[in-house]
């Protein structure tokens, strides 16, 4: 529905946009991850419009959309900074969407639409306030309705969520998915939060230095990780990553020879490799899988788990154990961990400017 080939965007002497490639679907809620300054919020203005690519074509529905001007793509976008009239009534920046010539609706039915998407996003109650008096959180909301009320056939939301507090984004987050509208319209939505991310995207786009470097559902990005970034980038605690070197059998050792996993890795003895496990996917004691043996460093509540770190000789990992297994351990005690080999990720080493890629195993 949404397509990008070769997209080039440079500022002076930054590159925005490096001949970036997305493919979002018909009805898909697809987001877009990276860190601040990948290139995300020019990507949406590209789509809606507003920023004109040095090179590369944008498709909405097939059709090249060079040359057809913002209001003519039919795609809503919010930004993060709201761009709402501060004079005006919530209510009435609600309705002016829908008073243009092209979406123009009787007002019965446009006061419908409001009240609906004025309920769903807790706004309801705040709809006859100036927008200028209300909170950041607020006009926030206030932003993401008026994208919300006007039929469209994208949306396209920039870290819409970004100004609420913990409790109000976790909830809003939960609601928007169910909303109707975003339901039934395909929607690009851009943050940094990989929390985000996982909760929201049916498929997501990690974005960085201007590029995609991976796009899957969150099972593909979780589990299969094209690099060492993306790794870190999901799951907190974050990735354990253990460097050593692939051995004359194509396991796994240490420097120090303390931790050993008999791998099958696809890449030559002697390559300077990091082994990828999550904290969640170690489990203290345990009977199936690789086993390692360290002492405890330290351990840390982390409301309903207990995060542990555990010296495994030079290096260390940290796991995460409910709390009933980790009674009375503490610091140097000797521990016994398992992991299972499916949970192992084998990436190549970093090197600067290039995170390692995943190897995998046989
Ligand atoms: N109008 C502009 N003029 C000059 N440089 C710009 C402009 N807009 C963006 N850039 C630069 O282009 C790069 C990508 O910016 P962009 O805003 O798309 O990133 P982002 O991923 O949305 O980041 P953030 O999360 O901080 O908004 C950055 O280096 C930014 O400084």
């Amino acid at each position: 529905m949404i397509g990008l080939r070769g997209i080039h965007k440079t500022y002076g002497k930054t590159t925005a946009l490096d001949g970036l490639e997305l493919d979002v679907r018909e009805g898909e809620f697809f987001c877009l991850l990276g860190p601040s300054g990948a290139g995300k919020t020019t990507t949406l203005k590209t789509v809606a419009g507003l920023e004109r690519p040095d090179s590369g074509t944008v498709l909405l529905d097939g059709k090249d959309m060079a040359g057809v001007e913002p209001y003519d793509r039919g795609v809503a976008m919010c930004f993060e900074s709201y761009a709402l009239y501060p004079h005006r009534s919530a209510y009435d920046n609600l309705a002016s969407p829908l008073r243009s010539p092209r979406h123009r609706l009787p007002a019965a039915e446009a006061r419908e639409r409001i009240g609906a998407i004025a309920e769903l996003l807790g706004i309801s109650g705040l709809l006859d306030r100036r927008v200028g008096q209300l909170s950041n959180g607020q006009r926030q909301r206030i932003a993401l309705g008026r994208v919300l009320v006007r039929p469209a056939r994208a949306f396209l939301l920039d870290e819409p969520l970004s100004h609420l507090d913990a409790k109000l984004r976790q909830q809003m987050r939960a609601e928007l998915k169910a909303i109707g509208a975003v339901q039934h319209t395909t929607t690009l939505y851009v943050t940094h939060d990989s929390v985000e991310a996982l909760a929201l995207g049916d498929r997501i786009g990690v974005i960085r230095d201007g590029r995609i470097v991976q796009t899957g559902t969150r099972e593909e990005i979780w589990y299969r990780p094209c690099d060492t970034e993306v790794a870190r980038a999901f799951g907190r605690p974050r990735i354990n990553l253990l460097p050593g070197v692939v051995t004359d059998d194509g396991g796994f050792r240490t420097a120090d020879g303390k931790v050993e996993l008999p791998l099958t890795a696809k890449a030559q003895p002697g390559t300077d490799v990091l082994v990828g496990l999550r904290p969640r996917d170690i489990v203290l004691g345990g009977a199936a899988g690789h086993e390692l043996t360290g002492t405890v460093y330290v351990t840390e509540v982390l409301g309903r788990g207990v995060e542990v770190t555990v010296r495994l000789g030079e290096q260390q990992v940290s796991l995460v154990a409910p709390r009933g297994d980790t009674t009375g351990l503490g610091p140097d005690d000797p521990v016994r961990l398992t992991v299972r080999p499916e949970n192992l990720l084998l990436f190549e080493a970093d090197r600067p400017g290039r995170p390692g890629r995943l190897i995998g195993t046989r």
